[in-house]
């Protein structure tokens, strides 16, 4: 797949999303008091490109990830989010804009005791509601194939009516992948989707979420510690130290070595 993320030159102007972008950041800044954890960002995104968030602990990915549908609220900028100028929707087109905007947490929020496939029909609540969305028994016969199929989608098939507790931390994770997918997202992104996980299950959870991306050719944006993963993954990698990013490179164009001069020295890799 081609690479064509680009990060905007710093302190541009605010204004309207990069020509044919699917997301635009500009000048995000957030503070939690007085600890200014994004420092003015700028980058965009173009349709279907992977992107992987790296840096240290508290560099600021996961708040920039949340800012991205307002999780968390900036404190300044602006967000180009699939044609929507994300920070200025009122509450109630924010939650209709979030619905398409698959989200994978390091913690699933999997119900444990209902089974796989009834937390996956929980995915069409994004779409509809009501008491036929609470167990995959009472689905329409529709929403009960399509979250089947979305199991299969994950490999889990075979699991469909096992209780959620009793599956691996891996099959848990790809049965929040699964359920995400019911939201039918136009982007997803993931906050280290691998994390908690042994090293096998952790680039199984990985290679399902890019591999499941690019056949419905969606964005995705995710934050990995496994520099592997990063490399693996990514069309391109976006670098944050202190709440600025300071690596923006086609993955093609970098290596384990840089990667690893970039975590120990990231000051450097401007
Ligand atoms: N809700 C919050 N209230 C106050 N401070 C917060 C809040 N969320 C995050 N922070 C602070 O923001 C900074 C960046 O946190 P963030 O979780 O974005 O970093 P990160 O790069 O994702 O780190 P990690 O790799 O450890 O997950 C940290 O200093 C953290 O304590």
């Amino acid at each position: 797949m081609g690479v064509n993320v680009t990060l905007r030159p710093s302190k541009a102007p605010a204004g309207p999303a990069q020509a044919g972008s699917v997301l635009c950041v500009t000048g995000l800044t957030k503070s939690f008091g007085a600890n200014d954890v994004l420092r003015g960002i700028d980058f965009t995104v173009q349709p279907g490109v992977a992107t992987a968030l790296i840096g240290a602990n508290g560099s600021g990915k996961s708040t920039a990830m949340k800012c991205l549908i307002r999780l968390v609220e900036p404190t300044a900028g602006r967000i180009d989010l699939l044609g929507r100028d994300v920070l200025t929707l009122p509450p109630r087109d924010l939650r209709r804009f979030r619905s398409h905007v698959g989200v994978v947490w390091q913690r699933h929020n999997l119900v444990p005791r209902l089974c796989a496939l009834t937390n996956v029909v929980h995915g069409v609540q994004s779409r509809s509601a009501g008491p036929r969305t609470w167990f995959q028994s009472l689905a329409r016969a529709d929403v009960r194939r399509e979250a089947l199929a979305c199991l299969a989608r994950v490999g889990l098939a075979d699991k469909a009516l096992q209780r959620v507790d009793s599956l691996s931390g891996g099959q848990q994770q790809r049965v929040a992948i699964a359920r995400m997918l019911m939201q039918r997202p136009r982007i997803i992104l993931a906050d280290e989707p691998d994390a908690s996980l042994d090293p096998q299950s952790g680039e199984e959870v990985m290679r399902i979420l890019s591999s499941l991306a690019r056949q419905d050719g969606l964005t995705l944006i995710f934050i990995s510690h496994r520099m592997e993963h990063a490399l693996a993954f990514s069309d391109h990698i976006l670098g944050l130290q202190a709440g600025r990013i300071v690596l923006s490179r086609p993955t093609a164009q970098t290596d384990a070595d840089r990667l690893r001069r970039f975590f120990d020295h990231p000051e450097a890799s401007a």
